[in-house]
C-alpha cells in the first residue's frame, strides 16, 4: 500500500485562522498522505477542525506554515483549471445554484474540460450519464436545486464531483442530511469507487460506526490540534480512537467497536451466554436498564438466551432458581422483581 505515490501529501502544515493581526492555529505539524484507492475517513468532535482541513487542502482558505502537495506539485502553483482537474469538493453547505437544474448542476462537474463555450463531447456525455447512474439521481433530473431535499441535493453535488472525474475527491460530511439506507449506501459507493477507479476519497464525518466499517484509513482529530492516522482497527485497539472521543458519561467498548451509553447504575451484575444475535439484543436491553454485564460467571444472575419461534427466549438462574421468559421484555420485568426486591435498585 506505501509504495503508491501519494496524490495529497503535507509536510508540516499549520491549519487555522487569520484576522487583525490575531492567528487562530486549529492544528499543526500534520504530515499526512493520501493514496491513489484509498477512502479515508476524517473524524473528530464538533470544532476539532475538520472543515478546516478540508478547506486548506482544497486550497479554499490558505494554510497557516508548512506546505501541501497535490500529485507532487505545490498546491499553491496550480492555476485553477489545473486544481479542478485533480481534485473536486463536495460541501455540506447549502449550495445557491440559482435557477439551475439538477442536470445544469451535474453538467457543470464537466467545465474544467470544455471550451471557453461549454460545449460538451461525447466524452463529457458519457462521464455524465455515468455519474448520474452511480448516484441513482435520474428521477431528480429536470428539478430545481431549490426544489430538492437537502439529502437529494447532497447527491447531486456528489454526482457532479464524479462528472468532474479527478483522481481525488473531498467531501464534507457527505452523509449529514441522509437517511439510514442512503448513508449506508453513499458510504459504500464511495468505498467502491475508491478501489474500481483507484480515486483517493478524504471525506469528513460524524458516523463513527460506518467510518470505522467502511475507512481504509481514518484520520483522528483530536482537539488538541493533533492528527493521529492508520487503519481503522489498529486506532480502535491502541486507544486513539477512545482518546479522541473521550467524555464522561459514555465509553468506547474495544471489543464490540460500540459506544456504550448506560452506564451501570448499581451493583447489580448479570453474566450473559447464548448465542450472538439473541445476546446482541438482550445485552443492549439490559444495559439500558442500568445493570452491569459482567465478563465472570460468578455473579448474581446468569441468563442463557437462544433463539426461539417468536425470536427469543432465556433461562435465568438466580439464588439457585431456574426461571424462563419468552422475551426480552419478560427478561427486563423478571430483573425488576430480582434486584428491586433486593433493594440494588
Ligand atoms: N472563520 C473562522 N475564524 C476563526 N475561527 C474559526 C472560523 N471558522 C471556524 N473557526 C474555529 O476553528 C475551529 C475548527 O472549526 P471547524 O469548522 O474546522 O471544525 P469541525 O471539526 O469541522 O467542526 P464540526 O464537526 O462542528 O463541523 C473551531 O474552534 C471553530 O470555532
Amino acid at each position: 500500500m506505501k509504495n503508491r505515490k501519494p496524490i495529497v501529501e503535507t509536510h508540516a502544515l499549520a491549519i487555522g485562522y487569520r484576522s487583525s493581526g490575531t492567528v487562530r492555529t486549529v492544528a499543526e505539524d500534520l504530515n499526512l498522505q493520501l493514496r491513489p484507492g484509498s477512502l479515508v475517513c476524517l473524524l473528530g468532535s464538533n470544532g476539532a477542525g475538520k472543515s478546516t482541513l478540508m478547506r486548506t487542502l482544497s486550497g479554499l482558505q490558505p494554510a497557516l506554515a508548512g506546505e501541501i502537495r497535490i500529485d507532487e506539485r505545490p498546491l499553491q502553483t496550480l492555476k485553477p483549471v489545473e486544481l479542478a482537474q485533480k481534485l473536486s469538493l463536495v460541501l455540506t453547505d447549502r449550495i445557491d445554484a440559482g435557477n439551475l437544474n439538477a442536470r445544469e448542476v451535474v453538467a457543470l462537474g464537466r467545465t474544467p474540460y470544455t471550451d471557453w463555450l461549454g460545449s460538451l463531447t461525447r466524452d463529457d456525455h458519457s462521464k455524465i450519464a455515468q455519474s448520474i447512474e452511480q448516484t441513482g439521481i435520474a428521477p431528480l433530473l429536470d428539478r430545481h436545486m431549490h426544489q430538492l431535499s437537502d439529502g437529494e441535493r447532497q447527491k447531486v453535488m456528489l454526482a457532479r464531483a464524479l462528472a468532474q472525474d479527478t483522481p481525488l475527491i473531498l467531501l464534507d460530511e457527505p452523509t449529514a442530511h441522509l437517511d439510514l439506507p442512503n448513508r449506508v449506501e453513499m458510504m459504500r459507493l464511495l468505498h467502491t469507487l475508491a478501489r474500481d477507479t483507484r480515486k483517493a476519497i478524504l471525506l469528513s464525518t460524524h458516523e463513527l460506526d460506518l467510518a470505522l466499517q467502511t475507512a481504509d484509513e481514518l484520520w483522528l482529530m483530536h482537539p488538541n490540534g493533533t492528527i493521529m492516522t492508520g487503519l481503522p482497527e489498529d486506532l480502535v485497539l491502541n486507544g486513539a480512537f477512545e482518546a479522541t472521543f473521550a467524555r464522561s458519561g459514555f465509553a468506547f467498548d474495544r471489543a464490540t467497536g460500540t459506544f456504550t451509553i448506560h452506564q451501570p447504575k448499581n451493583n447489580a451484575q448479570i453474566y450473559l451466554e447464548g448465542p450472538d444475535k439473541p445476546l446482541f439484543w438482550a445485552r443492549r436491553a439490559l444495559q439500558r436498564e442500568g445493570y452491569g454485564i459482567s465478563r465472570y460467571r460468578d455473579v448474581d444472575c446468569v441468563v442463557r438466551v437462544s433463539e426461539a419461534e417468536n425470536g427469543f427466549m432465556a433461562e435465568i438462574i438466580f439464588q439457585n432458581q431456574l426461571f424462563k421468559v419468552a422475551s426480552v421484555q419478560a427478561l427486563i420485568e423478571q430483573m425488576r422483581v430480582f434486584f428491586v426486591s433486593n433493594g440494588e435498585f
